[in-house]
């Protein structure tokens, strides 16, 4: 129906928003702490806290940009930074695309050169030092995910004695991040077998304090049981599972996780204009990572508020003979546009880890190579 005849008065035309890009640092310490900024007196949003940098000007790459800012604010000259996750929040009166970075060395100490106050703070802890923009919460999310993405291949009964042993020294040595896969096993044994390893793999999960989610090939309620989905891209694009995923959203809002979840209002005249934009956690006491291959995928995995994606595969990998990986190039004009943390996937390993955030991944994921073999 036209607004003509929709009984409607015409809306007046709104202006386009100013988009403004901004570079911002993840400055985190050796010792995990990261650096806070209280907007000055003088600056729009004065008093809230955000991560340091400022406006791309014209002609500056991001990184160039960021080592500006942090030089002009801090005083600080940046000698290790990454890209991290680039984030689109529509504000009333201007939509903001923030291209975040993790720094991990820098010359100089730290210091409010612009008058503001500085604060080191734990980013697993809940912050306190004031309200933070709300632009800069979902990256405070994103930041507390592990970067190491264990994803189990078990194969079956026999295989799970050794298989579990692994875990073990996995976990003991720090991945605090498993997906539970085992579709070959489930479709040749069944689902009560599998059903039971689940159980052994949580039961670990659980003692080292690390979340399990399990793979959408597995039975549907199996997703309650563990800390959340991985969804497979086809999975993803099935109503049901929206639907689910909404669900799942309402019954959590209904019994007020979001607010344990950390959630920080805004005031109402500073309200995110855009919800999507801003990075819904559609499932907050629970994980949802999902397969991506494609900007589509991304995209989907987005829309869908998933706390992170698994992109690849990147390097030739066993699980895909003869199929090449996509490349660390491909790889990064990818991820750099996902608009949430991305993890690599196809031959990776500790070794890789690097190579993978130069190339503005938030972490690795794998079967084989973060087992250590
Ligand atoms: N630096 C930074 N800016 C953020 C964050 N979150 C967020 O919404 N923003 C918004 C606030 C501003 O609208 C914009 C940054 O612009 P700014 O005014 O600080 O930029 P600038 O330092 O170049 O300032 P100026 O010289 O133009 O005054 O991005 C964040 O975590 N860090």
């Amino acid at each position: 129906m036209s607004e003509e005849n929709s009984g409607n008065p015409p809306r007046p035309e709104m202006p386009a928003k100013p988009l403004i890009h901004v570079a911002a640092g993840m400055i985190l310490r050796a010792d995990g702490a990261l650096l806070l900024a209280e907007r000055p007196a003088d600056k729009p949003w004065s008093g809230w806290w955000e991560l340091p940098g400022g406006k791309i000007e014209p002609g500056e790459t991001v990184l160039q940009a960021l080592a500006r800012e942090l030089d002009e604010e801090l005083g600080i000259q940046i000698t290790q930074a990454t890209p991290w996750v680039t984030h689109v929040h529509e504000y009333p009166k201007n939509i903001v695309s923030l291209a975040f970075c993790r720094v991990t060395g820098w010359n100089g100490t730290p210091t409010g050169r612009e008058g503001q106050t500085l604060a080191w703070v734990d980013p697993h802890a809940p912050i306190t030092v004031g309200k933070l923009l709300p632009a800069t919460e979902p990256p405070l999310r994103w930041l507390r995910l592990p970067d190491r993405y264990l994803i189990t291949s078990i194969g079956g009964q026999q295989e799970l004695p050794g298989y579990l042993a692994r875990l073990d020294t996995a976990l003991q040595q720090g991945i605090r991040l498993v997906q539970f896969r085992e579709p070959a096993w489930q479709q040749r044994d069944g689902e009560q077998a599998v059903a039971a390893a689940l159980q052994e793999v949580l039961r670990r999960c659980r003692e080292h304090g690390a979340r399990c989610l399990v793979n959408s090939a597995h039975p549907r309620d199996w997703w309650d049981r563990a800390d959340g989905v991985h969804l497979r891209a086809a999975d993803a694009r099935l109503p049901e599972v929206a639907a689910r995923l909404r669900r799942a959203a309402e019954d959590s809002n209904a019994t007020g996780a979001d607010a344990a979840a950390g959630a920080q209002a805004a005031p109402d005249n500073h309200a995110g204009a855009n919800a999507a934009a801003a990075g819904p956690n559609s499932w907050p006491d629970r994980l949802l990572g999902m397969s991506a291959h494609d900007a589509a995928d991304l995209t989907l995995a987005r829309e869908l508020g998933a706390d992170f994606a698994v992109l690849g595969h990147v390097l030739d990998t066993p699980s895909h003979p003869g199929e090449p990986g996509m490349g660390w190039e491909r790889y990064a004009e990818l991820a750099g546009g996902a608009g949430l943390p991305v993890l690599a996937i196809g031959g990776q390993s500790e070794a890789t880890l690097d190579e993978a955030r130069r190339h503005g991944a938030h972490g690795i994921a794998g079967i084989r190579g973060l087992l250590g073999y």
